[in-house]
């Protein structure tokens, strides 16, 4: 679904805001371009600068300096009937739903559509084909209060996709559900993008929601955007401190639970390839164990050399490994530090 055409970008956008305590800086020239089709993800910690953003993409927030351009054209330039219509072009989620309490599932999703003075009868076919894509045809007549969290977002969503924006602006959409809806809500965005191809943004603090459905991803940190690229780089090399911080942070507390302690070598004679061995061993152990050292080659998908891991420092982990090793006949023998 991905092309090169841009359809959002951002040219040293900037925000301030005012406030009592003297002037805030959400956001420092910031240039980004999203492109036509794609799955974008935004993701920056607590207080970075997240939601500004995605509500200066859509002018929900004007930027203070700098410029947004759709399809581009300057939205600060457009007049006001082109702003609105640009701005239609982007339908926006919410983490909490932000659906009309007092009105039916059907009534909230032919809201935008009566905003925009659609005949009726149009609204209504719309927005049940839309109920249908969501997965909600039959509680159509249900009121919010009556639905579940993930039932509420695919409400939320057929809402947003009502007057058939070329862009989703999703907030934190997820961060109110469980993992398991969570799952579900992703990849019924996914699937929106893959089949009306509309370009999906995700707004984030969460890492997992960025693997699980999108292209590219755009980390951002104290106003400033830290890195822009597609997740499998992002994700196999971070170079900035935040992206290693974001990326590897499990990783980096998990080595600090090895200490000095015991280290084992284990041999591979091309019987096995290495990543079943480690990946049985961590998964049956339920123990990290750290890659010290490795000379193997992967032939035909079998693996020659050797490997030296470090254990974790508790002794019931590490006899837990190496009965594990001894069990599946795996050659190995503890080394000291000086043999490595
Ligand atoms: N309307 C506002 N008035 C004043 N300051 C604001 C306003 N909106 C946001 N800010 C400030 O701008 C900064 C960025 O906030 P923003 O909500 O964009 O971050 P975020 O990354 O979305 O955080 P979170 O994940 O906690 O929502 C914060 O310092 C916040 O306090």
């Amino acid at each position: 679904m991905q092309s090169a055409e841009p359809i959002i970008q951002l040219v040293g956008l900037g925000k301030e805001f005012r406030t009592a305590n003297g002037p805030i800086k959400a956001l420092d020239d910031i240039n980004l371009s999203i492109e036509q089709g794609e799955i974008f993800g935004i993701i920056g910690l607590s207080g970075a600068g997240k939601s500004t953003l995605v509500r200066c993409i859509n002018y929900l927030e004007v930027p203070t300096s700098g410029d947004v351009l759709f399809e581009n054209k300057s939205l600060a330039s457009m007049r006001p009937r082109e702003q609105r219509l640009a701005r239609q072009s982007m339908g926006m989620i919410f983490q909490q739903f932000n659906l009309l309490a007092q009105r039916n599932v059907l009534q909230n999703v032919c809201f935008p559509l009566e905003i925009a003075n659609a005949p009726k009868k149009d609204g209504i076919k719309r927005a049940m084909e839309l109920l249908e894509i969501v997965g909600l045809k039959d509680r159509a007549k249900a009121y919010p209060a009556q639905l579940s969290g993930g039932q509420k977002q695919r409400v939320a969503i057929a809402r947003a996709l009502a007057t058939n924006p070329k862009v989703l602006l999703c907030d934190e959409a997820t961060s109110a559900l469980d993992p398991n809806t969570t799952k579900s809500i992703l990849g019924l965005l996914k699937d929106i993008n893959k089949s009306m191809g509309v370009t999906v943004v995700v707004i984030t603090h969460e890492m997992s929601v960025i693997e699980a459905i999108c292209d590219r991803v755009a980390i951002i940190d104290q106003s400033h955007i830290a890195e822009v690229g597609s997740v499998k780089e992002i994700f196999s090399e971070p170079k900035s401190k935040i992206g290693r911080q974001l990326i590897l942070g499990d990783a980096a507390e998990q080595v600090s639970r090895f200490g000095g302690s015991k280290r084992v070598r284990i041999s591979f004679d091309g019987r096995s390839s290495f990543e079943p061995v480690l990946a049985n061993m961590i998964l049956t152990c339920k123990v990290p164990v750290n890659i010290m050292h490795a000379e193997t080659r992967d032939i035909n998908g079998t693996a020659m050399g050797q490997m030296v891991i470090q254990l974790p420092d508790n002794e019931v982990d590490q006899n837990r490994v190496l009965s594990y090793l001894k069990t599946a006949g795996i050659t190995h023998e503890e080394v000291k530090k000086h043999d490595l």
